[in-house]
């Protein structure tokens, strides 16, 4: 078992509100899962809470989230930015927000690479290009001296998905990493991270079946901050057992 999330849950302090509800979950070395779900339905903040990136001050946060075996929640800060950006990497939603957009690409991705390993810059430079080519990423010096405000949505989001497995993750989150894109560029990202299991466990965060569709695997259907249905997404879809996803099928299929 690569991860295993117990009985998580995250309380709003301010309205008392869970909006994670005692979630379960895991996920084997390489393996494809899903998390499906309307906006508002708690998705999000399984991510956050799995980076660390839930407030204490706004947020009540329990349960047990282990990684390899080991609680990574109750890790000190220096354990766990060890693992952030390496052992376990983030692909985010929005890949115009993820990058700094003052400065070049490629500067960005060998950052990325040297916060992790010493290395010299000629090493760090054909990390970022061994990345760019296996994100499905062309003419590679030319993004290199790119600004993320130079190339398109599909473009942004494979170096996106370059930074995420420059380190080689064995676990990468996607927090709806196609929602940003046309038809033509979701399709070919959700393909590029089904390529990448086996070599890492993916998560796949979206609401759209489509999507799931395409990338396969173990399922779980959230709301209100609860599982409402789980089991392979082919199934699912074919014979959906919960009225929530019964309600989600008809609307995808309605758009
Ligand atoms: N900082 C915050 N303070 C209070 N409530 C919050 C905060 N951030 C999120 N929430 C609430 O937590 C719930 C779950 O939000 P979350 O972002 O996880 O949803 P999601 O399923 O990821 O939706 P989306 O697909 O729109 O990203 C929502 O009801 C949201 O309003």
């Amino acid at each position: 078992m690569l991860l295993e999330i117990k009985e998580l849950s995250v309380k709003v302090k301010s309205s008392g509100v869970k909006v994670v509800n005692g979630i379960n979950l895991s996920v084997d070395e390489g393996e494809p899962l899903l998390i499906l779900g309307q906006s508002g339905s708690g998705k999000t903040m399984i991510c956050r809470t799995l980076f660390g990136l839930t407030n204490r001050y706004n947020f009540d946060v329990s349960g047990q989230i282990f990684f390899e075996g080991k609680d990574i929640m109750s890790a000190d800060a220096k354990k766990r930015r060890k693992l952030y950006g390496s052992d376990i990497a983030l692909i985010p939603q929005n890949p115009m927000t993820s990058f700094d957009p003052s400065c070049k690409l490629g500067n960005q991705l060998a950052e990325t690479y040297r916060i992790h390993n010493k290395s010299s810059v000629k090493a760090a430079q054909n990390a970022v290009f061994e990345a760019m080519h296996r994100a499905g990423l062309e003419q590679c010096k030319a993004i290199w001296s790119s600004y993320p405000y130079m190339l398109s949505g599909g473009m942004l989001q494979r170096a996106a998905v370059a930074a995420a497995i420059i380190n080689h993750p064995k676990l990468i989150i996607a927090d709806e990493p196609t929602t940003a894109l046309d038809a033509e560029h979701r399709i070919a990202v959700t393909n590029l991270l089904k390529g990448l299991c086996g070599s890492a466990a993916v998560i796949m965060i979206t609401h759209d079946f489509a999507v799931a569709d395409r990338f396969g695997g173990y399922a779980y259907i959230m709301k209100n901050g609860v599982f409402v249905e789980q089991g392979n997404i082919e199934k699912i879809i074919a014979a959906p057992e919960n009225e929530y996803t019964k309600e989600l099928l008809n609307a995808a299929l309605l758009i």
